[in-house]
């Protein structure tokens, strides 16, 4: 039987102590950011804009594949996620995060564990705490919701599936667009399935709330990094906060458009096209007016299926960069080398010097 995202952090833990939870009330020197925690804390800000794309456009392959060669991001709108789930996902996140803490905690995510209540993952990298709390689902989230809401976890349980499969449906219509911009076909990609729509995928979905905070200058709230995913789709509500970094220009904000998603590409689509998308380094700020929840769906392959850069994309000339390997070794990876891991698995050339 195929593994699953919760078998990888199973051999990997990772202790977070539950005291790296904030009380949100002050900025103690614990949660106070420099450069010296983070090279590019300071780096420059730049008022360039990511690029909006109406997913009705007849143009659209061809401004996913810019927007994916250029900035490994962009925002969508007409993207067919009815609005009513939005709010409900929005409403959920905002529901779960107002519960008192020592019921969130009853829902905390175990030290070897995946799902449930805690700080970002990345939290281990970083000698300083981040200003945000998080709560992830992989699979069902039945056991956990009732452990928040002994009463009311179905209709919240809904919603999760509910906002899944339409994120699966449109990240699988993304990837075709993405790809096919390159001249990569439906054939060339087996493990999308039958009928292509990439049905046996799997995905996290992470909602994070960044609470109003007394110095946001000081602080922040989910640090850079890169996503380990094929793509990742996020709902951000009407606060501003997610940044994304571009090397020629800088850290730029991404402005909430009522009613569009984020997308940004993962490592693993950076893997895939041998770099010709690179995974776009990104982190959220947070302010000290209103609160921000964001609702990330991380997606990624079948967690067995080897992945390497597709052989339409490579030639003698351009050489492939990057060895096969599964979602779930890219993880493991991820889990010991975090932000380094696409540069030390590009030194590996051969996919058995990755355990
Ligand atoms: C599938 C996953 C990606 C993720 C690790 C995880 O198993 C579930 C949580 C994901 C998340 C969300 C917040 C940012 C991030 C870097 C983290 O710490 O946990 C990502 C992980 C990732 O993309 O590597
Ligand atoms: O909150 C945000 O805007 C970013 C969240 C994020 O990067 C993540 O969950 O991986
Ligand atoms: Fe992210």
């Amino acid at each position: 039987m195929s593994s699953t995202l919760s078998d990888v952090f199973r051999s990997h833990p990772i202790h977070i102590p539950l005291s790296n939870l904030p009380d949100f009330k002050a900025l103690p020197d614990s949660y106070t950011w420099t450069p010296k925690d983070d090279l590019l804390f300071s780096a420059s800000a730049s008022d360039e804009t990511l690029p909006l794309i109406d997913l009705s456009d007849p143009n659209v392959t061809t401004l996913v594949g810019h927007a994916c060669t250029t900035w490994g991001a962009f925002q969508i709108t007409n993207h067919g996620v009815p609005s009513r789930l939005l709010d409900d996902i929005e409403f959920l996140t905002g529901s779960l995060f107002r519960l008192p803490v020592q019921r969130k905690l009853k829902a905390a995510r175990s030290e070897n564990g995946v799902s449930g209540y805690g700080v970002a993952r990345i939290a281990s990298f970083f000698n300083k705490k981040m200003w945000s709390e998080g709560f992830t689902v992989i699979g069902s989230p039945l056991q956990d919701f009732r452990k928040l809401w002994p009463s009311h976890h179905l209709k919240y349980c809904e919603i999760i599936e509910d906002y899944g499969e339409h994120m699966q449906k449109l990240a699988a219509k993304l990837m075709w667009l993405a790809l096919g911009s390159l001249g990569v076909e439906e054939k060339d990609i087996k493990w999308a399935g039958p009928n292509s729509d990439f049905q046996g995928t799997q995905a996290a979905t992470q909602l994070n709330h960044y609470p109003i905070c007394p110095e946001p200058d000081r602080a922040m709230g989910l640090a850079a990094h890169t996503d380990s995913t094929l793509m990742t789709i996020l709902y951000q509500n009407n606060t501003a906060g997610l940044q994304v970094f571009r090397d020629d220009v800088g850290w730029v904000t991404v402005p909430p458009v009522p009613g569009s998603l984020v997308v940004n590409v993962g490592d693993l689509l950076h893997i895939l096209t041998n770099g010709i998308f690179p995974s776009v380094l990104h982190r959220a700020r947070v302010n000290h007016v209103r609160s921000r929840f964001s609702m990330a769906y991380l997606w990624g392959p079948p967690s067995d299926i080897m992945i390497s850069p597709l052989p339409k994309l490579v030639d003698p000339l351009q050489p492939p960069l990057y060895p096969s390997l599964t979602w779930k070794q890219y993880l493991a990876t991820k889990a010991t080398h975090f932000n380094q891991s696409l540069s030390i698995i590009r030194n590996y050339l051969s996919s058995d010097q990755i355990s």
